[in-house]
């Protein structure tokens, strides 16, 4: 099935659709792109009825409505929608190429996205894995959240697909907001800044970091505000067990982030340091003496380049892993890498590590 043969399906369900084109492009497969002279601020560019949404079924108490909506997908033979679903690309590149090898916080993270696909894996068992993997995926990029106004608060619950809105591709700096309207009961796409014609038509699907996007939906951006970095693994080669268990006792611990978007380092991270000079008089609510504050700056700046260290030590062994595949670009020009989006698999690594190298270099002064 093509797209011609969907549009002219979609085309049939009576939606108006005069606002927008969709459209494919190398770098991040189809999208909306506006097909007016110019779209003002607070536009109503797209209205679809609730009637087209696919919503889970909830007959088998045991299955989550993702994995219900996993099953329709399989079963499914005739819908227009669907069939053109199975020609679009959905797996995340990285499931095809052996991940024990990427940084240690890519790896726990991809451990919790498998240990979930493989739950519902595990209670689907009448489809080879290709048929599952498929639809897993295609769930999993394509689905919004929608409140099915069940009992289950449960995320897996409340989802549904919706043909069209799953073209709109995912940007830091959207031109566009899509919500439910319980009115029109309808999904809708409103524009928040003017879009000229055969511009992109986006939304911020989530604050994702380049992680999650890499895992989740097989991209990442070269500029991504909401990239984080735990710094769990370096405070515990900074501090002693004692720190660290007041560092916990305070529910501290998991705080421990950098975001790339952020110029300063958070208080809970101050907070964490300090308490290796000042373990006696320490309180995570105060302001350090003045007394302390000149030798905090100073520890601040022995921590970041430990940080640095381990990053510069993990990058290296990631480059030597993956020498053969990145030779070239990272000896011949690893910044242009860094805006060429065609370089999917790998790139996300060498973004993620750059930024907060660039973060961490830009603290140390
Ligand atoms: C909801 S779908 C959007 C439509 C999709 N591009 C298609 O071809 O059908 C989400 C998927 O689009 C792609 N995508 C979305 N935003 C992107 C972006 N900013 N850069 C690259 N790919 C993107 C990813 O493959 C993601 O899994």
């Amino acid at each position: 099935m093509n797209l011609d043969d969907f549009l002219s399906w979609f085309n049939s369900t009576g939606v108006n659709t005069e606002n927008v084109n969709v459209s494919y492009s190398i770098t991040s497969g189809f999208g909306l792109y506006s097909r007016r002279e110019l779209i003002e601020k607070d536009f109503l560019i797209l209205s679809l009825p609730e009637h087209l949404f696919i919503k889970p079924s909830f007959n088998t108490n045991d299955l989550t409505g993702f994995e219900h909506l996993i099953i329709y997908l399989l079963e499914e033979k005739t819908n227009p929608y669907i069939k053109f679903l199975r020609s679009i690309q959905c797996i995340p590149q990285w499931r095809y190429y052996p991940n024990d090898k990427y940084p240690q916080q890519l790896i726990d993270k991809m451990k919790k996205h498998l240990n979930k696909y493989n739950q519902s894996r595990n209670k689907i068992l009448q489809y080879n894995d290709d048929e599952f993997q498929w639809a897993y995926y295609s769930i999993n990029t394509r689905c919004v959240h929608f409140n099915m106004e069940n009992d289950s608060k449960d995320q897996d619950d409340n989802l549904c697909l919706i043909p069209y809105l799953d073209f709109v591709n995912h940007s830091i700096e959207p031109n566009t907001i899509s919500k439910f309207n319980s009115l029109t009961r309808s999904y809708e796409i409103y524009s928040i800044k003017t879009i000229d014609f055969n511009e992109q038509i986006t939304f911020l699907y989530n604050p994702h970091s380049n992680v999650d996007l890499f895992i989740e939906y097989g991209f990442i951006l070269s500029l991504n505000p909401y990239n984080q970095f735990n710094i769990e693994y370096n405070l515990e080669q900074f501090l002693s067990n004692e720190q660290i268990q007041i560092i916990k006792s305070y529910n501290y611990w998991n705080l421990l982030e950098f975001y790339s978007g952020d110029n300063d380092l958070s208080w809970t991270i101050i907070k964490a340091i300090e308490l290796n000079i000042n373990q006696s008089q320490w309180s995570p609510y105060d302001d350090p003496s003045s007394k302390d504050k000149y030798q905090l700056k100073n520890k601040m700046k022995e921590f970041l380049n430990l940080i640095q260290q381990n990053i510069e030590k993990d990058f290296q062994e990631w480059i030597t892993d993956h020498f053969i595949v990145e030779k070239n670009i990272l000896y011949k020009d690893f910044l242009t890498t860094l805006h060429d989006t065609s370089i999917v698999i790998d790139k996300s690594i060498i973004t993620t590590y750059i930024y907060f190298y660039q973060f961490i270099t830009s603290q140390i002064k």
